[in-house]
């Protein structure tokens, strides 16, 4: 399983320029490419959802060409929504409109996972004329478009279902299209259904739609007629319950601007109100179409300080105290309004969300999912049919967790915000792809990780005390690694383990059940500080640290102790490996002797019988042993300083480490 760690995030500011939004991309992207005329979309969003309808956009015939990139165009144009994301990383490209008909008559789409691909394409197909066969991933099966297909049926489409009854693949034929009589849909499933009819309706002469019952996700239908009116069609409508569209082709408007993704935005805002400083979005705001630039509002309702602009927004935390907790209608922002569960972790009270019952057929189910995932960091949350209650988490008691995301790209993105309370593991991170590949550069270019100090070196270099010296000075918590491979090795003696049985060494490793005190170490409850400094356990710990899925096993417990506010981490890959980012890496070493006869003296102190050669003998296949291992081998990191404890008091090399630290040291993390 591919996965992320997030280290534990004290702060965040900056700005960010927003991708395009999706919804905004997908739609431009088939009224350009109905249209009559040539159009050059600028800032589109580049994700696998707008991979996808292009895609079937070419299958179908259209051309469209690729140019260099949008500020190099050098030309004014006109946003869907006056906040257009100018200069935010987004392609551009000429689209050649087929002016109302498709040239290919017969195709196969397979449109992934996008919503906004497959419901408009099926409305559009239904009405074209041609054999068309459209599918998706699993998951797209699993999500309905019988509200739809019914609607389109009224007009007399053809389409069958190929799988279940109600649900994708479909089968699209020819079929005499009829629509003089008003069609009925519903919109309570998805507002998608309602979209893809209003923006197919003028390839069927216009018509009449009639919304049955409640429409959810309200606000998409009115990107959804602003994008038909920038393509010269203008729908009447009578509130969002009855709409006329008119007999009408749609015509290019030349240049079309795609703003900012408003649903992206909903993260970094959420970053500022909690961990701010100051985040800032680029590309939507104010003049923006999407709804859900109202998460903005949501945010104020938790107290954050919120500033506004035609085409930005910025968020900065409460100016006292912790957000408020919260009980919102979220029907009107159905995807940003899930960025809001994580931040009521750090609320001061419960947060409800309601009205939400969309979430359980999206990528995911995702009130089971957030509810499931939540609950991993010690949260106590309620799942109702359409709600979520999330009662927050006493500051400091996050818990370090392993988070799923389901094939969900906003389940990964919202819980990335939760690395504000601990150190996350976010698994198959890769599926921000659906709307925003490069969300975790993002995320990590605008959050300041808890500071770490490496301290890397060869045994009895005298690390472990100066690294606990180090943390004490600073306040800081202490990692000792050499003491989770102990461990694995004295858990693993006691569980009838060989050492170089690796699947179950590393079984072991993945369950050590260990509480470490501040002067004590329990492992399943019983004390074991002394048992694993033995020589015996020394080298069953140097033999399991060689083999590299106990090294895995162990990657992420390492990285859980990086908590605010820092972290000296004494090993022997602390710097190559564990926290490759940290801001300070010594390497610790001493001559051989040296090391072995602080080794001697040692274990004579404690009363165990020793003898120097023997240990001098050991201490040299150790060293080689580590050196030459070839997963995460003892060597001095490039980028750390060498630290000749030889000749030097453990006094002076704690000097010296701290010395070097503390000029490179965020502020708030000194003593
Ligand atoms: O029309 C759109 O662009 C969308 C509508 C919403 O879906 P529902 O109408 O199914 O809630 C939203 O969740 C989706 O991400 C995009
Ligand atoms: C629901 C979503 O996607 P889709 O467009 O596939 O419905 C979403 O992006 O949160």
């Amino acid at each position: 399983m591919d996965f992320i760690d997030l280290p534990q995030c004290m702060g965040a500011n900056g700005s960010v320029r927003l991708p395009g939004s999706k919804s905004i991309s997908n739609r431009v992207l088939l009224l350009a490419a109905l249209a009559d005329g040539e159009t050059e979309v600028r800032d589109l969003l580049s994700s696998d959802d707008t991979a996808r309808m292009l895609d079937a956009l070419r299958t179908l015939g259209v051309d469209i060409g690729e140019v260099e990139s949008a500020a190099d165009a050098g030309m004014p144009a006109d946003g869907i929504g006056a906040g257009s994301a100018a200069g935010c990383a987004g392609k551009l490209l000429r689209i050649r409109g087929v002016g109302g008909s498709f040239p290919v008559r017969e195709a196969d789409l397979h449109l992934g996972n996008a919503g906004t691909a497959f419901r408009p394409l099926t409305a559009a197909l239904a009405f074209a004329g041609g054999n068309y066969r459209l599918s998706g991933t699993p998951r797209m099966h699993e999500r309905p478009i019988g509200d739809l297909v019914d609607a389109l049926r009224q007009a007399g489409a053809d389409i069958e279902y190929l799988g279940n009854e109600g649900y994708p693949p479909l089968a699209i034929r020819p079929a005499k299209i009829d629509a003089s009589r008003t069609i009925s849909v519903r919109g309570d499933v998805s507002s998608q259904f309602l979209s893809g009819l209003l923006m197919a309706l003028p390839l069927a002469g216009g018509g009449s739609i009639e919304v049955v019952g409640e429409l959810i996700s309200q606000p998409y239908i009115d990107i959804t007629l602003a994008t038909m009116r920038r393509f010269g069609v203008v729908p009447h409508s009578e509130g969002k319950s009855r709409f006329e569209v008119p007999a009408a082709t749609y015509r290019s408007p030349g240049v079309v601007h795609v703003e900012g993704d408003a649903s992206a935005a909903s993260y970094f805002l959420a970053l500022g109100a909690l961990a701010g400083g100051t985040v800032r979005v680029d590309g939507v705001g104010s003049d923006s179409v999407q709804g859900d630039v109202r998460f903005a509002d949501a945010l104020a309702l938790m107290g954050a300080r919120i500033s506004m602009g035609e085409n930005w927004i910025e968020a900065a935390p409460p100016a006292a105290g912790r957000l408020r907790g919260i009980t919102l209608d979220c029907n009107h922002i159905p995807d940003a309004a899930m960025t809001l569960a994580p931040l009521a972790l750090f609320a001061d009270g419960p947060t409800t969300l309601r009205n939400i019952g969309s979430w359980r057929v999206k990528e995911t189910d995702r009130l089971t999912a957030m509810a499931t995932e939540l609950r991993k960091l010690g949260a106590e949350v309620e799942e109702g049919v359409d709600y979520l209650q999330i009662k927050p988490v006493l500051p400091g008691s996050l818990r370090p967790a392993t988070i799923d995301t389901y094939d969900d790209h906003r389940m990964a993105m919202c819980f990335s915000l939760a690395a504000f309370g601990a150190p996350l593991r976010i698994n198959d991170p890769g599926c921000v792809a659906k709307t925003f590949p490069d969300y975790f550069l993002h995320f990590a270019a605008l959050t300041q990780a808890v500071p770490v100090i490496d301290i890397d070196g060869p045994s009895a270099s005298g690390k472990g005390t100066v690294a606990a010296r180090v943390a004490a000075a600073l306040g800081w918590n202490y990692l000792d690694s050499g003491a989770l491979y102990r461990l694995t090795a004295l858990a693993a003696q006691r569980a009838g383990v060989a050492w170089n049985d690796e699947p179950r060494v590393a079984a072991v490793a993945a369950g050590l059940d260990v509480v470490f005190g501040v002067d004590s170490i329990l492992l399943a409850g019983e004390e074991v500080g002394e048992a694993i400094r033995s020589e015996e356990i020394s080298s069953g710990a140097s033999q399991v640290a060689a083999l590299p899925a106990v090294r895995t096993a162990l990657l992420f417990r390492q990285r859980a102790f990086r908590r605010a506010p820092g972290l000296v981490a004494d090993g022997r890959d602390m710097a190559s490996v564990v926290f490759t980012d940290a801001v300070s890496k010594v390497f610790l070493t001493a001559s051989v002797e040296a090391r072995a006869e602080r080794r001697y003296k040692q274990l004579i102190s404690k009363g165990i019988a020793a003898k120097l050669q023997p240990l001098l003998q050991e201490m040299r296949e150790r060293d080689e042993r580590d050196r030459g291992r070839s997963v995460a081998p003892l060597l001095q990191s490039a980028d750390a300083r060498l630290l000749d404890t030889t000749e030097l008091s453990i006094e002076a090399a704690v000097a010296q480490v701290l010395a070097w630290a503390r000029p490179l040291l965020p502020a708030q993390t000194c003593r």
